[in-house]
Formats: structure tokens, sequence, C-alpha cells
């Protein structure tokens, strides 16, 4: 993938990252990006400041004592937070932060290829931490963290959630946690499940282990494209790449092409993938934008099993809203229970009893605690799974038929959290 970034900050930019991939940014500046928490940018021009890039880094919480130089003036990180945070949005800040001292001449530009248009709108850099301090309103020029590159459905799913905000993309979901965390961006919009392939187990797991507050939901209709390099034919295609979500959504019709199947982290960056190898022989499973972006025909469209393929997506953000009681609302709630016969059946009664609707039930192993010895049910033998357990009910929080139930079930939960009360998404909108 080659991003450009000239429109956005005068310094032409190239860059590339992928699953399988790597960050360069040709002239005047080369910046390798690795995978396994491995930054590492190379200068070509010595005499870039390289104080202001420290900057940057160190507003990404680059520590550094974790930056090391060697002879041809790299700095490299092995490891540390500063991979969590998105690519695009370091590179852009560096953009910027650069700009000053970078002379862009036309002939320069000249020799890099053409960028697709859509590619140079970017997110526009934030220029300190006290600009990202200010609580935008909602609606305005929110910045909205999103995993994935541009043509993601994540993207898409940012834009229903925040129309005209400015959607960030991550290179992971834990990039997107942390971005909302470190004030880097606003809200985080994450996928959550989907009508085909079920949950999506990541996020479940960083709700937990992150502090950020369930704000809305967004529902999108994903039409899966196939997607070669023009001229391509279906029938020429041995290998087909994607995210695994959308792999396993199109999972028989791929079978039927026969091809083998490669998970990459998003649908859009599979596009990105085939074009910047020009691989001939491989599709990509992606939305019909990211055909557009990255200039792919389109062999198939609709490719998924399914016709009714909904992901649903959750708002993540410092703060939680105030839940109301004027419009449908849901709750989504994460608890643990002690072992026993019935434990499971008490905790779900406190809905029941209150006629609230249970959406969604998903448990996932604690990590923490993996292990277990109850000694008077099990004569002393391990338990070696012990659960948490996620509910999304419908009914606000400020119900009160919500708030007897959540204090029932703390009466015999040892643990309880309210990830967040949120206006229940009632539209559809198609990719
Ligand atoms: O890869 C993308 O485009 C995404 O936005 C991720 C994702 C997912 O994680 O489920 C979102 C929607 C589709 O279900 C397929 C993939």
């Amino acid at each position: 993938m080659a991003v450009n970034l000239r429109r956005a900050s005068g310094l032409r930019l190239e860059a590339t990252y992928f699953a399988l991939g790597q960050v360069a940014v040709r002239n005047p500046a080369t910046l390798r990006m690795r995978r396994h928490r491995k930054l590492k940018l190379v200068f070509e021009k010595p005499e870039l400041n390289k104080v202001k890039l420290r900057k940057v880094l160190a507003a990404y919480n680059v520590e550094e004592a974790a930056w090391t130089k060697t002879p041809d003036s790299p700095y490299e990180s092995s490891s540390g937070p500063e991979w969590q945070n998105s690519c695009a949005v370091i590179m852009s800040q560096l953009a910027t932060q650069l700009k000053e001292e970078i002379m862009t001449t036309d002939s320069l530009n000249a020799q890099l290829p053409a960028m697709s248009a859509d590619l140079m709108t970017l997110p526009k850099p934030l220029t300190s931490v006290m600009d990202l301090s200010t609580a935008p309103r909602h609606g305005s020029l929110l910045r909205v963290a999103y995993q994935g590159v541009p043509g993601a459905y994540s993207e898409m799913a940012a834009s229903k959630a925040y129309p005209n905000c400015e959607a960030v993309p991550c290179d992971q979901f834990e990039a997107a946690f942390q971005a909302v965390e470190l004030w880097v961006v606003d809200r985080a919009v994450l996928p959550i499940e989907n009508s085909l392939g079920g949950s999506i187990h990541r996020n479940y797991d960083l709700l937990l282990r992150h502090r950020l507050h369930i704000v809305g939901e967004v529902q999108i209709v994903v039409n899966h494209c196939l997607l070669g390099l023009p001229g391509v034919k279906k029938e020429e295609l041995r290998r087909v790449v994607s995210h695994p979500q959308a792999l396993a959504q199109c999972e028989q019709n791929l079978s039927k092409l026969g091809v083998t199947r490669e998970a990459v982290d998003d649908t859009a960056g599979a596009a990105q993938f085939i074009v910047a190898y020009d691989l001939k022989d491989t599709g990509a499973i992606a939305s019909s934008r990211a055909a557009e972006i990255y200039g792919l025909d389109i062999l198939e469209a609709n490719i998924q099993d399914d016709s009714d393929n909904v992901t649903r997506f959750l708002m993540l953000a410092r703060e939680p809203i105030i839940p109301r009681n004027d419009r449908p609302f849901k709750t989504s709630i994460v608890f643990t229970l002690e072992e026993g016969p019935g434990v499971l059946f008490k905790a779900l009664a406190a809905f029941a009893l209150r006629k609230i609707n249970l959406r969604k039930i998903e448990s996932r192993p604690q990590r923490k605690r993996p292990l277990r010895i109850i000694d008077d049910s099990n004569n002393g033998v391990p338990q070696y799974f012990d659960y948490l357990f996620y509910i999304d009910f419908e009914a606000s929080m400020a119900d009160p038929r919500a708030q007897n139930a959540l204090g029932h079930l703390q009466e015999f939960a040892p643990f309880v959290r309210v990830l967040g009360s949120y206006p229940t998404d009632i539209t559809l909108i198609c990719s």
C-alpha cells in the first residue's frame, strides 16, 4: 500500500503496512515498521531533525531508553507501547513535524507513482496533548480509531457512528483502545460480533483489560467482494487473502473456487497487499470501497455465504454517557460466578424476574485465574476452566429494573462491572 501524505503535510511519504509487510517511507526519509512490536526509522538525510522526531515518538509513549542509535542512524525499538499506537497516526504526526525541514520538490514527487485521490486524505495530525484534552462536541470533527486501513468495514462503521469524523486507522484492536486512553483519539469503533462468524473474542477480552466505556453500537450489512488485479480472471486465482472473519463468512463460496486461504489483519489491508506485491494469482475479500481506493477489479460481488451478513460494532470512549429512558437502550455487563449448581441460572433469573430481555451472552476464560481447586465438591480435583460472563440486556441503567437486577446479581457474583449503557442501533446500512 502506498499512502501519500503530501496533501496533508507537504511531505511526501510512501508507506506500506500490512500483515506480512513493513512500512517503507522513501525520500526523504525511510520509515520501516515491522511486526513483532518493532519500529525502525531510517533516515536517508541525517541532517533531519531527530529531536523533533523523538518528541513525536515521546508523545506516543516511546521511552527514550527504548531507543538505540546505530552507525547508519536508525532509531530502533524492539518493544514498548509505541507499536500499539496507530502507524498512520505516527506517520501523519511525523509528517507534520518534519515538513518545515524538508523541501519537497515537484521533481521528487514526479519520481513517485501516482496515488489514488482517496489515499491523500489521511487524518490530520494532532498538534499537542493540550489540543486533545478539549472534549469535542458530538458530530464535530471527532477523531475515531478503527482497526484496519482505509476501505475496511470498520472505517465505514466509524463513519456511521460519527458522521464527518476523522477516522484514524490502527494496526491492531489494542492500538485503538490505547489511542483512546492516551487521548490520541476521542473514540474507538470496534467489531464485536458478526451474524455469520460469531463473536470477536479478542475485543471481549480487551474490553475487560482496558477501562473504556461502551457509549453506542452500530450495525453494518457486510457485502464482501472478491477483488483481483485489473484484467485478472476469477479462474486464474490460486489464493485468496482477507481478514479471518471475512474468510469465514465466505467459506463455502471459496471452497467452490478451490483456492487456498490466507489471513491478514483486515480486509482492506488484503486489497493493499495484492496491489503492493502485484499478485496476479491472489484475490482479496474486501469491500467495494476498497476496490475503488486500491484500483482493483470486482471479480464477484456479494461473495459471502449468506446475504444476511451483519457485523455489530461498539463505540468506545473514556467517559460513559448518561443513560436515558426515553429510547431503546442496551446495557453490557461482565461478571464472574462462584462454582456450584445453578449459579448461572440464578444470575440470569435476576433479569428474567424483572422481565428484562437478554440480547447476548458470551463466556470467556479468566486468564488471570485459569485454574481453580475446589475442595469440598470435587475432592481437591483441579478445575482448569473458570469463566467471565458477558451479558447484553435490553434496558437502560436509568431504568430501576436494571438497577435492581444488578443489585440482585451483586449479592452472589464476586465481580460485576458495567461496560456501558447505550442506545440500541435500530438502523442498518449496507457496505
Ligand atoms: O477487516 C475489516 O474490514 C474489518 O473491519 C474487520 C471485520 C471484523 O473484524 O469482523 C469487520 C467486518 C467484517 O465482519 C469483517 C471483518
